[in-house]
Order: structure tokens, then C-alpha cells, then sequence
């Protein structure tokens, strides 16, 4: 069976990873979204398994010694990561997964998964990203500044990524990443069969030179 294709939704802090992705999740059954592990406190309706793992720093801690996560990094003073199995295990089952990730951690999965898709989700504005991280009223100011900060940084990484892909409307954004996974899906398609086709002209020739 052919594995899945490993989705990486990645960009500054307010830009709307969370509401594309979960807008995805409405769209389509056919990417599973990986649920990370984070230190960070729950914030109100978040939900255990659905939106976090939510863990103490000891637990963290843990899972990296014990290698269960396939990445992790520190943002803004708390840890997120990525848990290995689920992640392995449902692409080895040939289905898509989806990580919506900040980017040290996405930079660190390319290093493992180098044919995974990156994509780098833009603000139409640097103004407009400031509104969203204000007006989602989830973080205290101290944070919002330090959130933005990180952004300016984070921006920084774009040309590391495959696609960028800008979160002017959510439908639209949405979209964009089917067409993406669409598209990535026929050139995996067509690599495969010009493999097969390569391999088949090599037996041939083969066959030839022994008879
Ligand atoms: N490296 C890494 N980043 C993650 C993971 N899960 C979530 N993040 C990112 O951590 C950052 C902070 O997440 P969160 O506190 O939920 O805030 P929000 O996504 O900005 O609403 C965001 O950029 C997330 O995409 C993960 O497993 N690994
Ligand atoms: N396309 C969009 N247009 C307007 N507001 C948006 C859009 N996408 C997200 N938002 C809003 O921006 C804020 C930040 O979105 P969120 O998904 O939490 O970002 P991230 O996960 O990247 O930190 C939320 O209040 C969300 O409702």
C-alpha cells in the first residue's frame, strides 16, 4: 500500500492555522489531523484529545526521553509537540495526515519527512495579523507583543517551505491546500508509474543481455 501524503500547515501565531485546519476537518474525512501534546493550560472549550493532549512539563519531558514525539518545540514559554505513533501509523495505513505546527518544528519534520508538504500560511496584512491575534482576546498583552515579535521572525522562514498560501478568507484558504493536496497526490501518482515504467524497460533489458 502507498503511504500518505504528510501535510504541514505552518505560520505565525494568529495567521489562522486553527481555524483552517479545522475548516479542512469540516470539508473532508480524507486528512486526519494529528492532536499535539502541549504544556500550555487549556484555554476555555478546549478539550482533551480533541484540540491538546494537555500536559505537565514532567510529562513532557517523558515523552521527549522516551522518544514518543516526532518533533517538539518551546513556544512562548510553553512545549508543543507531535506524537510519533499515531503520525507513523496512519500514513503507513496510506492515509493523509495534517499537522498544523509552529515552524522550528515543521523545519525539524522536513528533516525526517524531506517529501512531506510544506505549507506556509500567510496574513494578507502584517496589520490584519495583529487584529487576529487581538481580537481572538485569548492571549494577555504581554503575550500578544511577544507573539508578534515571533512572527516578524517566523515570517523570516517562508522560502523554506513548498507553497505559501494566504488566509484572506477562510473558504478560500481552504481551497487553495485541497488543490495542493490534489496536485501533490497526481505528481506522487505519476512518479510512482514512470518508476514502474523505468523499472519494467530495465528487466527487459536485462532479459535481453542474459538470453
Ligand atoms: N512544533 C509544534 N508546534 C505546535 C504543535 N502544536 C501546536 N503548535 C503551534 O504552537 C503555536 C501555539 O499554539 P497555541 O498556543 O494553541 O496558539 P495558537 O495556535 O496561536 O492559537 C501555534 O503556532 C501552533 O501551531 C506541535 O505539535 N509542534
Ligand atoms: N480568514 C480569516 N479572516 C478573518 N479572521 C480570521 C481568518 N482566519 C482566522 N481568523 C481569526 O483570527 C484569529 C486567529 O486564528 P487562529 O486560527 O487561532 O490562528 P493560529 O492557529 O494561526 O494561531 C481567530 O480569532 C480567528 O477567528
Amino acid at each position: 500500500m502507498n503511504k500518505g501524503l504528510l501535510i504541514v500547515l505552518s505560520g505565525p501565531s494568529g495567521v489562522g492555522k486553527g481555524t483552517v485546519c479545522a475548516a479542512l476537518r469540516r470539508r473532508t474525512t480524507d486528512l486526519i489531523y494529528s492532536v499535539s501534546a502541549t504544556t500550555r493550560a487549556p484555554r476555555a472549550g478546549e478539550q482533551e484529545g480533541v484540540n491538546y493532549f494537555f500536559k505537565s512539563r514532567e510529562q513532557f519531558q517523558d515523552m521527549i526521553a522516551r522518544d514518543a514525539l516526532l518533533e517538539y518545540a518551546e513556544y512562548v514559554g510553553n512545549y508543543y509537540g507531535t506524537p510519533r505513533e499515531f503520525v507513523e501509523k496512519t500514513l503507513a495505513e496510506g492515509k493523509d495526515v495534517i499537522l498544523e505546527i509552529e515552524v522550528q518544528g515543521a523545519l525539524k519534520v522536513k528533516e525526517k519527512f524531506p517529501e512531506g508538504v510544506f505549507i506556509f500560511l500567510l496574513p494578507p496584512s502584517m496589520a490584519e495579523l495583529k487584529q487576529r491575534i487581538v481580537g481572538r482576546g485569548t492571549e494577555s498583552q504581554d503575550k500578544i507583543d511577544r507573539r508578534l515579535s515571533v512572527a516578524v521572525d517566523e515570517m523570516n522562514l517562508l522560502s523554506k517551505y513548498d507553497y505559501a498560501v494566504v488566509n484572506d478568507e477562510i473558504d478560500r484558504a481552504c481551497d487553495r491546500i485541497l488543490a495542493i493536496i490534489t496536485a501533490e497526490h497526481c505528481k506522487k501518482e505519476r512518479f510512482l508509474h514512470e518508476l514502474l515504467g523505468e523499472l519494467k524497460s530495465l528487466t527487459t533489458a536485462q532479459n535481453g543481455a542474459e538470453r
